[in-house]
């Protein structure tokens, strides 16, 4: 089984509008809720392709009751952890440019983290546990090192989409998978990656730390994905872009989808690829008849 941890879920209040004036009162041409967060967003992406996961996560109020609600009607597995706090409301405004605003969300109670935590009683060897997302400040940076022991300790697999010193301090535990775009491999080294000989070089770093696959995904630039014998590049697929949130989330959903049902790391890249060029082609995450049509389009390279 594949399972999604979203330890601060939103919903994602998109938006639409000509052009924003800050400091005045602006009018929306459009508004529109989802369900969000990375790991939702992730378990939203499977779901499209008739793949089983179950989402975990801390969930509250309202919001929480929405995001609940929209997953089971989408047939998605959901074992939620209940919380006192309302679940938080991300704010996508898409003008002139996209500007996000997102929650620092609710407290986490000590009661709801141990209520939370008897969760990876029920892993097994085989599966694999996607954590994605920012952590609410009351869990603090102890969260995402207590899940990877809970994981190995049930000799699970896991990936954790996150970012900065936190991604390299959980590389020695050996993630099947990190993702990082290029902005953040470059903040992570302090360094510019202008070349796609720089990429590889630091992507291979992250492997060299402890990483199984590595994904450096850069938006319209396609990805390249490094492992411990090859390098594969993937040729940007033409689309026209209607929206960049959750590209990588599709991406991450792709690979893990495809790597749990076949253990080919070639066949889980090809299908990320698809998955996050079918997203930044949707208004909302991407529909299974417009992955299998990017799928058909993706053209991986060796180099
Ligand atoms: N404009 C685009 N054209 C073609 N493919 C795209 C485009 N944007 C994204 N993709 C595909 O989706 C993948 C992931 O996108 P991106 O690099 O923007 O991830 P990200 O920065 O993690 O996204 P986000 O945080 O907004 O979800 C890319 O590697 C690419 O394959
Ligand atoms: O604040 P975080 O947890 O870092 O990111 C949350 C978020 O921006 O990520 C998803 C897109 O990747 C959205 O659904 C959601 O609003």
């Amino acid at each position: 089984m594949i399972y999604t941890i979203t330890a601060n879920p939103s919903i994602d209040y998109v938006l639409s509008l000509d052009k924003l004036n800050l400091g005045e009162v602006n009018r929306t041409e459009t508004s529109y809720m989802f369900a969000g967060g990375k790991g939702i967003n992730v378990s939203r992406i499977l779901g499209n392709l008739r793949l089983d996961s179950v989402a975990w996560g801390f969930i509250g109020g309202s919001t929480g009751e929405f995001i609940k609600k929209t997953l089971t009607k989408a047939a998605i597995e959901t074992q939620f952890t209940n919380i006192k706090e309302d679940t938080r409301t991300n704010v996508k405004i898409k003008a002139q440019q996209e500007t996000e605003i997102n929650c620092a969300g609710p407290t986490i109670t000590h009661n709801e983290l141990e209520d939370f935590m008897s969760n990876f009683a029920m892993l097994n060897s085989g599966d694999i546990v996607v954590a994605s997302g920012s952590v609410p400040p009351s869990l603090g940076k102890e969260f995402y090192p207590e899940i990877i022991k809970a994981v190995a300790d049930h000799h699970a697999e896991f990936v954790i989409d996150t970012t900065g010193q936190a991604l390299l301090d959980i590389l020695p535990s050996h993630p099947l998978l990190v993702k990082p775009n290029r902005e953040e491999l470059s903040e992570m080294f302090n360094v510019k990656l202008d070349q796609m000989s720089d990429v590889i070089h630091y992507g291979k770093e992250l492997l060299k730390m402890g990483a199984q696959h590595v994904i450096v995904s850069m938006g319209g630039d396609g990805a390249v994905m490094i492992t411990p014998d090859h390098v594969y590049q993937s040729i940007p697929i033409k689309i026209t872009i209607k929206n960049s949130v959750g590209a990588g989330d599709s991406m991450v959903a792709g690979f893990v989808g495809e790597y749990h049902a076949k253990k080919n790391s070639l066949d889980a890249f090809k299908l990320g690829v698809a998955c996050g060029s079918a997203t930044a082609a949707s208004e909302d995450l991407a529909q299974a008849s417009l992955i299998k049509e990017m799928l058909a389009k993706a053209e991986i390279n060796e180099i």
